[in-house]
């Protein structure tokens, strides 16, 4: 087996520039890892039910998982492999910031990658349009509503998370939103993902046939408010390295974004959101990353003086 990036961690050490300051480190990780009470929504259900289930959720939480049928599943579970080679975990370790793009380049040495990863994302392209076609109906808009440039953009990122000698002073994803409209996360069996519910960091534990869903920023705004981004970050383990993969489903570069005018006028109130090209939203967001970035939303909203 090629030798892994996680290796790296039987230097038993945390590396400086990994140590988080005071007052953003998880400390004593006193949150049961785990233990989230996540919704399960599920798409085999009658649609009203399901739809109405969603709705609840997203206002509430802002994410939620969902049972979704075994052929994909298969696809899936071969995405987030630990034999991924070290060249692909340089490649990916490389990325910027908490989160790096894969570009998928001709390469025979991640031949089975990207074989991999050509159905996955078909799969969850498919998957995705079928939750907006839903989310869509919920906020009474016309099904197709979200099916052109505001879900065109999609990314998919593999996080991987090297044990940490000492969990309580880093993170491994900093508190944050997603700046998508919808994202789809496959969060592999190691647990570490944590979602803000009720104001308490909840870890997250999906079931082995579900995905996760997370409302992003751009879902917030075209609702008007109504559905929120969900508040997620991932916190580490000393024993074992966890990989994890997101779809982001995004609106083009051009794309205008802005809440929904039908939706604002069957609520007989205004926007809360300015409209807004997303190439200007991600700006925003990527300068933020070191910062708040559950506060770069704040910035578009429309200020009543
Ligand atoms: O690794 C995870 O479970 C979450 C990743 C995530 O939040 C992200 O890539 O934006
Ligand atoms: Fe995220």
């Amino acid at each position: 087996m090629a030798e892994l990036l996680s290796n790296w961690f039987e230097d038993e050490r945390i590396l400086e520039n990994y140590v988080f300051p005071p007052e953003k480190r998880p400390g004593e990780l006193v949150v049961p890892i785990g233990k989230a009470n996540v919704p399960i929504v599920d798409l085999h259900d009658e649609e009203n039910n399901t739809i109405h289930h969603i709705m609840k959720v997203s206002q509430d939480f802002g994410l939620f998982q969902m049972r979704f049928i075994l052929s994909y599943l298969l696809l899936l579970e071969q995405v987030v492999n630990h034999e991924i080679s070290a060249e692909l975990m340089t490649g990916v370790m490389k990325g910027r910031l908490q989160y790096i793009n894969i570009s998928i380049c001709p390469s025979n040495t991640i031949e089975f990658f990207r074989a991999t990863v050509g159905p996955f994302v078909i799969a969850l392209r498919d998957l995705g349009s079928r939750i907006l076609g839903l989310i869509s109906k919920g906020l009474g808009l016309e099904s197709k509503y979200f099916a052109k440039e505001l879900s065109e953009d999609c990314t998919l990122t593999i996080n991987h998370y090297p044990p940490c000698p000492n969990p309580s002073l880093s993170l491994g994803i900093n508190k944050h939103t997603d700046p998508s409209l919808i994202t789809i996360l496959l969060t592999g069996e190691v647990p570490g993902l944590q979602a803000l519910m009720d104001g308490q960091w909840m870890g997250v534990e999906t079931l082995p046939n579900a995905l996760l869903v997370i409302i992003g920023n751009q879902l917030e705004v075209v609702s008007n408010g109504k559905l929120k981004s969900g508040i997620h970050r991932v916190v580490t383990n000393a024993k074992e390295a966890r990989s994890s993969a997101a779809f982001f489903i995004n609106p083009t570069k051009s794309c205008i974004v802005e809440p929904a005018k039908a939706l604002v006028e069957a609520q007989n109130s205004e926007p809360l959101y300015k409209a807004f090209q997303y190439k200007d939203f991600f700006k925003a967001y990527t300068d933020a990353s070191s910062g708040d970035i559950v506060a770069v939303l704040e910035a578009f909203k429309i200020k009543n003086s």
